[in-house]
């Protein structure tokens, strides 16, 4: 079994340690490097693994280490890794959002190095997750950074890094655009006179339902919308007001703006170092 290091125990992390416990691996192989005294004694009672403060004490015995902080924490991490990375020659695998495959090799040595990025759905075992890996990386260590990331949901290989940007712009950053469509569905409803939680029962279960629905039926998303669209129906009048107000523009641009935020923080750490 190989020893795997969370650095950093916080939300997804615990997530991913869920994910992997549910799948049958077992706790004494998994250590965690967590500031936070509270989190440490949390996830060692819940999942059976070693907490530690330090990030190095984590890593002394990993074949892998997901370095699972925050972006702008990263840099930091490596005076304190570098010497047990360099003994143990892990694979290393970052979750952190714009952070480049280049930048992990400065801070961290010339290792096999997965770039990923899961999403919150992971929470509940139904995350979204896409991988790009370095040259260094061997495909029986592919399998492995696939396999730890698929323990919390679907994964997609993604060739051209430059595309990571556009996954955390998508997926990454995605379920906070559903949040805020429940939250307008919601709104407009209650501006109607509905209860304002008869409307969050109403959009909430919607958007289970479609969900359910794009991965069920197997069938493209534009052929399920026409399904529900009568000709000169409700559905109609509703979608040709999304037309006029061009909402395939609208959505372009907000993913353009997260893609291009997602390269800036990582042009930010380039700067701060
Ligand atoms: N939340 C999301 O939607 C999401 C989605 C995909 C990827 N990510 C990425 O996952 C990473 C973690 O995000 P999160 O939401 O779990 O954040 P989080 O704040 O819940 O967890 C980060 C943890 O790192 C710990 N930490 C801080 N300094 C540390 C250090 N020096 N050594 C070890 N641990 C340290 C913190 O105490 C905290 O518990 C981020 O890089 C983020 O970009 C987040
Ligand atoms: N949450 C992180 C952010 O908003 C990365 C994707 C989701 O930056």
């Amino acid at each position: 079994m190989p020893h795997i290091a969370f650095i950093g125990g916080g939300n997804m992390a615990r997530s991913l340690i869920g994910g992997l416990i549910k799948t049958g691996v077992a706790g004494s192989t998994i250590s965690v490097a967590e500031p936070r005294a509270d989190a440490r004694q949390d996830l060692g009672r819940e999942f059976g693994v070693a907490c530690y403060a330090e990030s190095h004490l984590a890593a002394a015995n990993a074949d892998v280490v997901v370095l699972a902080v925050k972006p702008q924490i990263m840099p930091s991490l490596q005076k304190e890794m570098r010497e047990v990375l360099a003994r143990q020659h892990p694979m290393l695998i970052s979750i952190a959002a714009g952070v480049r495959l280049d930048q992990l090799e400065r801070w961290f040595g010339a290792l096999p190095i997965v770039r990923c990025m899961p999403n919150t759905p992971a929470l509940i075992g139904a995350g979204a997750t896409g991988l790009c890996a370095n040259a260094r990386v061997s495909p029986p260590q592919r399998a492995q950074a696939q396999h730890i990331l698929a323990a919390v949901g679907i994964t997609q290989w993604i060739a051209e890094e430059r595309l990571m940007d556009t996954v955390t712009a998508i997926s990454g950053s995605g379920p906070a655009y559903f949040f805020a469509i429940v939250e307008a569905l919601e709104d407009a409803a209650v501006a109607q006179g509905m209860p304002r939680a008869t409307a969050r029962a109403l959009a909430t279960q919607t958007c289970l339902g479609a969900g359910r629905m794009l991965t069920e039926d197997g069938e493209a998303p534009g052929v399920l919308r026409q399904r529900v669209t009568s000709p000169n129906g409700t559905t109609q009048a509703a979608l040709d007001s999304f037309a006029g107000d061009d909402l395939h523009r609208i959505v372009a641009r907000a993913v353009a703006a997260a893609t291009r935020r997602g390269e800036q923080m990582a042009a930010d750490l380039d700067k701060s170092l």
